[in-house]
C-alpha cells in the first residue's frame, strides 16, 4: 500500500486556498497510486490561527470548509487536521474522510502550552485514542505534542494500532530535527511500531516550519527524509503496514538550514501579507549585509532596495563597500547623506540642548538622532513605494538594547531577530560559498555604529563570542547567574550582560517581529514583565 505525506504551505485563515491546496494534493497523491495522503495539524485553518479561534464566524466558516472539502475527496482517503467544534467544546483534530464522507475525527490529546504554544486557551483535550481500518491495516492518529509524551501513542498501541500517522505544525529551531527523531525512537522503544511524521512548510508571523517530513519503521531506522523548508508530495510505500526504505535526507550543514528558514520567513511574511517588496538601510556593516542578501534571495532583487544614508562619521570604506553590494546583488539602490538634516535638528535643539550642564558634549543624544534620521527617512520613503523596512539589529543587540527606538528599530519585519552576532558572520560566510556578494572586507571589519569618530561595538560590550554565549546560557537556556558564571565567565560580563538584558525589555516589547531560528527567541516565547523588582543573586 502506498500513502503520502502532503507537505504543504498553509495561509492562516485562508480556508478555501488551504481546502484547494489539499485537494490538489489529494488528487496528485491519488494519481501516483496512493490510498491515502496526510495534511499536516489544522492544515485547513493554517497554524496557529491564534484568537481568530475565539471568533464564533470562524469556527463556523471551518465546519463549512471541511464540509465542502469533505463532498470532493474520492478514489483516495484524506487524513486532514482541522479545528472542530463539538458539543460545545473546540478541539484541535483530525479527521479521516473517504468517498465524500468523515468517517472518523480524533482529537489532540496534549495541547502544548509552552514556549511558543497556547494551545489550552482555545481547545479542549480530547482522551481517546482514534484507530481505523484502511487496505487490512490498522492505522491509529496522534497529533504533534502527543507523541512528545508516552500516552497517547501507548493508548494507539493498546487500541490495536499497527501504525501511527502524526499530524505536526512542530515549527523550526536550530538542530529540531535531531530532537524530532529521538522522541520517535523513544516512542518506537515503548511501542515497536512504526510511525509517519507529516509536517507543515511555510512560515506564519515568527514562526518558521521546516517540513523536513519522515517515515521511521518499527525498529527506528529512518525511512523516508522529505526535503527541508519545501511543499512536497512525500510518497511513502507500506509492506504489511511497515514503511519500507524511500527517499534519503541529503545532509545540509547547520548555517544552510537556518539561511533558508530566514528566507522563507521573509518571503512568506512579505507574501502572504500582500507587501509589494522592502527596503533597508545598508550601512557598509555586516548586518545590513546579511539582511540585504536574504532579501534578494527571498524575493528577487526587483524587489529589494538599499539605502546607503551616509554622515560625516561614514567612513570611505562603508560608502564603496555599500555599493559594491548593491551592484552585486542587482538590487535599486541610492545615495541620502544625512548631515543637512543632522545639522538642522542639532540647530533646532540647540537651544535645549545646551541649557543641561553636560551643554555642548555630543552624547547618546546626538547618536540616536541620526539613527532616527535614517529611521525616519526609510519609513518615508516605505509610505511611497508600498514597501515594508526591513530592520537589521540581530539577537546579540535586541538582548542587551543595543539599538535604538524609532531609530534602527524602526521598521516592519526584523529578520535577524534571533540571529546572534556570531552567527551573523558564519551566515555571511555560508552566503558567499553560494556565490560571493558580501565583501570580505565587511565581514572582516571591526563592527561600528557610526554615530561618533572611531566608534567600535567592543568599546561598550564584551567580545560578541563572549556576549553570545552568556545571551545563550541566560536567555536560551534559562541558566541561573552562579551557573553561568561557572562556566568561567568575568562576574563583571556576566552581571552586565544580564543588567543590560533586563533594562532593555521596554524596547523588546516595541520591536517588529522576526522570525524565530533557536530554541528561545525574544518572540512568543520570551514574556518577562517590564516593571518588575526581582534579581537574580550569584
Ligand atoms: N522602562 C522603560 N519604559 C519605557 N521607556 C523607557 C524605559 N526605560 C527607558 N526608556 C526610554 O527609552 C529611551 C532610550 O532608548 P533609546 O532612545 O533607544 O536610546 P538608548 O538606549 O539610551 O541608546 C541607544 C543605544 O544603542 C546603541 N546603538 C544605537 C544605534 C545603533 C547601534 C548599533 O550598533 O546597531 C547601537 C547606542 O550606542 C546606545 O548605547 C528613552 O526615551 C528612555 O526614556
Ligand atoms: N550610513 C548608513 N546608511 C544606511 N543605513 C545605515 C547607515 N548607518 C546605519 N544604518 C542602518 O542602521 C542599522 C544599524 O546600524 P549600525 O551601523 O548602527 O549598527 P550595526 O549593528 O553594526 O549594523 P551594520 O552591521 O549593518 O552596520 C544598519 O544596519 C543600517 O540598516
Ligand atoms: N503543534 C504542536 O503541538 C508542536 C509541539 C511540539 N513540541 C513541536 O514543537 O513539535
Amino acid at each position: 500500500m502506498k500513502l503520502a505525506i502532503a507537505q504543504i504551505n498553509c495561509t492562516v485563515g485562508d480556508l478555501g486556498g488551504n481546502a484547494r491546496k489539499i485537494l490538489d494534493y489529494a488528487n496528485r497523491a491519488k494519481q501516483s497510486g496512493a490510498k491515502l495522503v496526510i495534511t499536516p495539524e489544522l492544515a485547513l485553518s493554517g497554524y496557529p490561527p491564534e484568537d481568530l479561534l475565539l471568533r464564533e464566524g470562524f469556527r463556523e466558516a471551518c465546519g463549512k470548509a471541511m464540509a465542502n472539502l469533505a463532498a470532493r475527496i474520492n478514489g483516495v482517503a484524506l487524513l486532514i487536521g482541522h479545528p472542530h467544534l463539538a458539543d460545545n467544546k473546540l478541539h484541535n483534530a483530525a479527521s479521516l474522510i473517504r468517498d465524500g464522507k468523515i468517517i472518523a475525527t480524533y482529537f489532540k490529546n496534549e495541547l502544548p502550552n509552552d514556549f511558543v504554544f497556547d494551545e489550552r486557551r482555545y481547545f479542549a483535550p480530547g482522551a481517546h485514542p482514534c484507530v481505523f481500518d484502511l487496505e487490512g491495516i490498522k492505522f491509529s492518529i496522534n497529533i504533534c505534542a502527543d507523541i512528545w509524551q508516552k500516552r497517547t501513542a501507548a493508548c494507539a498501541k493498546e487500541a490495536g494500532a499497527d501504525i501511527i500517522l502524526v499530524l505536526n505544525a512542530s515549527p523550526y529551531h536550530m538542530r529540531k530535527q535531531a530532537l524530532r527523531y529521538e522522541v520517535i525512537r523513544e516512542r518506537i522503544n515503548e511501542t515497536g511500531l512504526s510511525f509517519v511524521y507529516a509536517n507543515m512548510t511555510g512560515a506564519q508571523d515568527e514562526l518558521v516550519f521546516d517540513g523536513a517530513s519522515f517515515a521511521m519503521n518499527h525498529k527506528g531506522e529512518l525511512t523516508h527524509q522529505f526535503d527541508e523548508f519545501k511543499e512536497t508530495l512525500g510518497l511513502i510505500e507500506l509492506q504489511n503496514g511497515i514503511p519500507i526504505r524511500g527517499k534519503m535526507p541529503t545532509s545540509r550543514p547547520l548555517e544552510a538550514s537556518i539561511y533558508s528558514a530566514l528566507c522563507l520567513g521573509v518571503k512568506d511574511y512579505v507574501g502572504k501579507n500582500g507587501i509589494p517588496g522592502v527596503l533597508l538601510g545598508l550601512s557598509g556593516g555586516v548586518d545590513s549585509a546579511l539582511t540585504l542578501a536574504i532579501a534578494v534571495d527571498a524575493l528577487g532583487a526587483d524587489k529589494v532596495r538599499a539605502v546607503m544614508m551616509p554622515s560625516r562619521f561614514t567612513a570611505d570604506i562603508s560608502l564603496s563597500d555599500a555599493r559594491a553590494m548593491a551592484r552585486a546583488m542587482g538590487v535599486h539602490y541610492c545615495e541620502i547623506p544625512i548631515d543637512t538634516v543632522f545639522e538642522e535638528y542639532r540647530q533646532t535643539l540647540a537651544h535645549e540642548l545646551l541649557a543641561l550642564p553636560q551643554h555642548g558634549r555630543a552624547d547618546v543624544t546626538e547618536e540616536n538622532l541620526q539613527a532616527r534620521i535614517r529611521g525616519n527617512l526609510l519609513m518615508a520613503l516605505s509610505n511611497r513605494y508600498g514597501s515594508i523596512v526591513l530592520t537589521t539589529g540581530n539577537k546579540s543587540e535586541m538582548a542587551v538594547g543595543y539599538c535604538t527606538l524609532y531609530g534602527d528599530m524602526a521598521g516592519g519585519f526584523a529578520v535577524l531577530k534571533d540571529i546572534k552576532k556570531t552567527m551573523v558572520y558564519q551566515l555571511c560566510h555560508h552566503r558567499n560559498t553560494l556565490g560571493s556578494i558580501i565583501p570580505e572586507r565587511v565581514i572582516n571589519r571591526a563592527p561600528s555604529a557610526e554615530l561618533r569618530p572611531d566608534q567600535t561595538d567592543q568599546d561598550s560590550l564584551p567580545p560578541y563570542e563572549v556576549l553570545d554565549s552568556i545571551i545563550e546560557a541566560y536567555m536560551e537556556h534559562d541558566l541561573s547567574l552562579s551557573e553561568i558564571l561557572s562556566m568561567d565567565y568575568a562576574e563583571a560580563d556576566v552581571r552586565r550582560v544580564v543588567h543590560l538584558v533586563r533594562l532593555s525589555e521596554h524596547k523588546r516589547r516595541q520591536s517588529p517581529i522576526g522570525p524565530r531560528i533557536t530554541q528561545r527567541g525574544f518572540g512568543k516565547d520570551w514574556r518577562y514583565p517590564i516593571t518588575a523588582r526581582y534579581l537574580d543573586e550569584f
